[in-house]
């Protein structure tokens, strides 16, 4: 008898999540298998449940990207094999839609049963890993910024109103802002005064594809560096996001490598999957296909 071990955030995504947990109970107890429900109530709890070997055959994370970041780490530092499935539940799900994994819980269902896996590339910011992505430098603050029940009313719209504040404040705030970040790869190694860096995993950022050479399996990270932007060059810039030619930009820098080294003369925490981390300075790595992922 198949056992899977279900890890979710009953508050993620305005509390949406717990609809598709009760729900993927409801279809799976029809087939008979063994279901171990492990809700999370804080910060860490969900990486502690990764952690823990109760015999699952299958580790399921409901949740928004948090989450799903917390069920990696747990999944990678317990040196686990087991295959991993992703439902969204949260408000963004960058790397579930990357992956165009299902979000009716129906279909979700069915691609669990065909259990048909694909190896992942895992990123790492110094002790933590990360699925998605990396982040530091200004946009990053506005996840942090979005009040919880803006979240509630507009969604994924609360965190554009946010961008869209930050960026008619960066006129008088640039200066304060930007920071010299010395980048030291293979594959690129300077010191630029910048506004923020981005390092991806997946193609898709915040529901953009922000890093469009970036594919999960090819062994590399997609570095993205926005150097000191006037607030003329914003629009151009972020209309061509939708097209991947932002990475053209003379502000931008775009660069894959499989080891880095980021550090900075400003106090800059990383983020990674959305969650703050650790702060500069840090090594970033690559773990090759260490997460056996279910895909449809
Ligand atoms: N029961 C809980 N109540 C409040 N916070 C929780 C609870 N369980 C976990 N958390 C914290 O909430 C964080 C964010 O959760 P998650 O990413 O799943 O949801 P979200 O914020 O709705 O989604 P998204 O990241 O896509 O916006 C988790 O990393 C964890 O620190």
């Amino acid at each position: 008898m198949k056992k899977y071990k279900i890890i979710a955030n009953p508050k993620s995504g305005n509390e949406t999540a717990i609809e598709k947990i009760s729900q993927i109970i409801e279809i799976m107890s029809e087939d008979g298998c063994k279901i171990d429900l492990r809700l999370t109530g804080k910060s860490g709890d969900a990486m502690e449940f990764a952690k823990e070997d109760d015999g699952e055959d299958i580790i399921i994370s409901i949740g928004g990207d948090g989450t799903l970041n917390e069920v990696v780490n747990g999944i990678i530092d317990s040196d686990k094999e087991v295959p991993l499935a992703v439902l969204s539940g949260g408000t963004v799900n960058d790397f579930a839609n990357a992956m165009k994994i299902p979000t009716d819980v129906e279909e979700f269902c069915k691609m669990l049963k065909a259990e048909k896996t694909k190896a992942v590339d895992v990123g790492v910011a110094g002790e933590r890993k990360f699925i998605n992505v990396a982040a530091g430098g200004m946009m990053t603050e506005i996840a942090y910024n979005v009040p919880e029940e803006k979240k509630t009313i507009f969604g994924r719209a609360a965190y554009y109103i946010e961008a869209l504040k930050e960026v008619t404040k960066l006129g008088d705030r640039r200066k304060k802002n930007y920071f010299n970040l010395k980048i030291e790869s293979e594959e690129y190694t300077a010191e630029e005064k910048v506004l923020a860096f981005i390092c991806a995993n997946s193609i898709s950022v915040g529901g953009f594809e922000l890093a469009p050479k970036a594919t999960v399996d090819d062994g590399y990270i997609d570095m993205l560096i926005v150097k000191d932007l006037d607030l003329s060059e914003i629009p151009t810039l972020v209309g061509n996001f939708t097209r991947g030619k932002h990475i053209e930009h003379e502000k931008v820098i775009y660069f894959q490598t499989k080891e880095m080294k980021l550090s900075t003369d400003k106090s800059i925490t990383v983020d990674v999957d959305g969650e703050r981390a650790q702060k500069l300075p840090l090594t970033f790595k690559v773990l090759e296909k260490a997460i056996n992922l279910i895909i449809k």
